[in-house]
């Protein structure tokens, strides 16, 4: 059995058919980078999987096994809520935090490297400090699969390299399936890569054609990548030439 898994799945906006028979499996404590361009339907199928999608769901079903947490790329801090309310969000709503749940906060805090910050308020962390605070609200969640949508986008080269080898390491032995629009990202992260493929008319989306899913490509070696190995560099090639949709030998 999977931890996640997706039969037949259909997803549709008024003339906009995003998914038709949608099928993808995601076995446990893998990394699955799901790699798409823009529109392509990426964070629609992130919130089905969760079960947020209600409206577009035609037909099909999605199986989950295990606590889901989200990480999203945008700022998910409330930012009127002190960092360490902020990580132990759940106990703060519920008015469950107690000193271990505080003792727990502070040591998550401290693996993402925020323990210098912990007087500043939201307000004043940077985008990656933010982030960090994201991520510790992730690991405090202690979920089994992790749903990541573009959680390092936003951030610069160096800092995201930092976050994806933390987030790496933090959550080695999760199920996360990771939602990107970069090659590279996948390539460094993920155990499997399935590549989300359409042809996306801007002018009217009647026209566009429903996202197929690639076969899996499977990744050797422990993540997180360097991308040393002329091999991986060939990949990330291949990967942007099917984003485009140019045979591989065109570029
Ligand atoms: N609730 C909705 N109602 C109507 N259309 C929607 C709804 N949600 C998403 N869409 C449309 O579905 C398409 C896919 O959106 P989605 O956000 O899933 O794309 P994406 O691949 O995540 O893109 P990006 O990488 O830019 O975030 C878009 O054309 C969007 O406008």
């Amino acid at each position: 059995m999977s931890a996640v898994s997706i039969n037949n799945l259909a997803i549709t906006f008024d003339k906009q058919v995003l998914f038709k028979e949608l099928n993808l499996s995601v076995p446990f404590g893998y990394w699955v980078a799901l790699l798409g361009r823009s529109g392509v339907g990426k964070s629609t199928l992130l919130r089905a999987i969760a079960g947020l999608e209600k409206n577009g769901i035609q037909q099909g079903n999605i199986n989950t096994q295990g606590k889901i947490a989200w990480l999203a790329q945008q700022d998910s801090l409330y930012p009127w809520l002190s960092i360490l309310d902020n990580v132990q969000l759940k106990e703060y709503l519920t008015h469950r935090k107690t000193k271990e749940t505080k003792q727990r906060a502070e040591s998550l805090l401290n693996a993402v490297g925020m323990t210098a910050h912990l007087d500043k308020a939201c307000y004043q962390l940077s985008g990656g400090q933010r982030q960090r605070v994201a991520l510790a609200r992730t690991l405090m969640q202690d979920a089994d699969i992790i749903l990541m949508d573009e959680p390092f986008s936003a951030l610069d080269a160096v800092t995201k390299l930092q976050l994806q080898n933390l987030s790496r390491q933090l959550l080695a032995d999760k199920t996360v399936l990771l939602i990107t629009h970069d090659p590279q990202e996948a390539i460094r992260l993920a155990d499997q890569i399935y590549i989300l493929q359409t042809h996306l008319d801007t002018k009217d989306i009647s026209f566009s054609q429903p996202a197929i899913l690639s076969e899996p490509i499977h990744l050797q070696g422990n993540a997180p990548r360097d991308l040393h190995q002329a091999t991986l560099w060939q990949l990330q090639q291949q990967l942007f030439n099917q984003l485009i949709g140019k045979d591989e030998n065109a570029l």
